[in-house]
């Protein structure tokens, strides 16, 4: 069994259901995170196992031991909100060793697992100023501190960083990432941020209206996504609507007039069944006219920086394009382009997402 597992674990409100029979096992030391947009479930599935809202059914197991219905207290949980919810009247060292005294640790241990914890965070010098005196990140590093130096079996981070500015969030979540590993603390973290779930996590569990749609490795998720939902919430997709032809090894889709063979990973599709053609914007390539799979014109173009988005009229649609900036070369508006992409780039999902209404297959951690 593994070390934190959710067994068809559903939360009604009435009648409204706002999380149906979800099911995942954490590895200990993993960190997985629940990715979904506002509403599907995420803090509510935390919530059940940090212990504050009740399961209507199904069961939670932590190191082999049911706390279903234990009381959030007795759970050995670490947890840290999107406020950091520290005392004010207290410096980062006494919020920080708050935990221990509750344990009723002796006063020698306190002082060195608080001193610890603020190393880990890096916030040694700050360990007498109040939270007042602190940045956002510091506050941040504060309640993370607070949560890891009880050593909890499991850490639980609802948008931790949310409240940081863009930048600062970035470097965070490198932080966050770091600190994790050298602690090995098993981590569940709740996000709406689709960057932010796959550039720290070991898994994602990606959620839409309380049931978990794809549980797998970031680069799985992004690279085959089970779902149209998934393949545009995770990353950008060209979705081409298209209609399959025989179905063999490969299996053979016509999207207007361009017919394209595409070797499928998992269940098949029909001759005959209507299938969205996806290919990511950085997976086209810009070639010269009449050289590539299609001919099309540039309607507008974006500079992102590091890359262009070019968004192209083409005969299966229009197509966004994410071309690298090499510092020469770029495509106007109004420019006729070839496009091309490999054969390995295209994957083919079902037209409807209610065809997956099964629920997600769990990859193995
Ligand atoms: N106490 C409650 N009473 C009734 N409905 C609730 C309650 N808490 C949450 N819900 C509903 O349950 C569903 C899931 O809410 P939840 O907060 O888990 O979503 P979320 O994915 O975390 O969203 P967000 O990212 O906006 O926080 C929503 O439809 C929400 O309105």
């Amino acid at each position: 069994m593994s070390f934190l597992q959710l067994t068809d674990l559903s939360k009604f409100y009435g009648n409204a259901c706002a999380v149906s029979a979800m099911n995942l096992a954490v590895e200990k030391g993993e960190f997985v995170s629940l990715l979904g947009p506002s509403g599907c479930g995420k803090t509510t599935t935390l919530q059940m196992v940090a212990g504050f809202v009740t399961v209507s059914s199904g069961r939670i197991a932590l190191d082999g031991r049911d706390i279903t219905h234990a009381k959030a207290n007795t759970r050995g949980l670490g947890i840290v909100f999107q406020s950091y919810a520290l005392f004010a009247h207290m410096t980062v060292a006494d919020n920080v060793g708050f935990g221990l005294e509750m344990r009723k640790l002796p006063k020698a241990e306190r002082r060195e697992r608080t001193a610890l914890a603020l190393a880990l965070v890096h916030l040694e010098q700050q360990a007498g100023r109040y939270p007042r005196e602190l940045s956002g990140g510091q506050r941040q590093r504060v309640a993370l501190a607070r949560a890891l130096v009880i050593e909890p079996a499991v850490l639980l981070l609802d948008e931790p960083l949310s409240n940081l500015d863009a930048k600062l969030r970035e470097e965070m979540q490198f932080e966050l990432r770091q600190i994790q590993r050298k602690v090995g603390t098993t981590t569940v973290m709740v996000t709406h941020d689709q960057s932010e779930a796959m550039s720290i996590s070991d898994r994602v569990v990606v959620m839409q209206a309380g049931r978990a749609t794809q549980i797998d490795h970031p680069q799985r998720v992004y690279e085959h996504p089970r779902t149209r939902f998934i393949a545009t919430f995770v990353g950008k997709a060209n979705l081409l609507p298209g209609t399959v032809g025989a179905s063999a090894a490969r299996t053979q889709v016509t999207v207007g007039p361009l017919t394209v063979e595409v070797a499928v990973q998992g269940p098949r599709f029909d001759p005959g069944a209507a299938v969205l053609l996806s290919v990511r914007p950085e997976k086209l390539q810009i070639v010269p006219v009449a050289q590539g799979r299609l001919d099309g014109a540039v309607c507008e173009r974006f500079f992102l920086g590091s890359q262009w988005l070019y968004r192209v009229g083409s005969a299966v649609g229009e197509l966004m394009v994410l071309a690298p900036n090499d510092g020469r070369n770029a495509l106007h508006e109004g420019d006729r382009t070839g496009l091309d992409w490999p054969d390995h780039c295209m994957r083919l999902l079902p037209a409807d997402d209610a065809d997956l209404a099964d629920g997600a297959t769990e990859a193995a951690p």
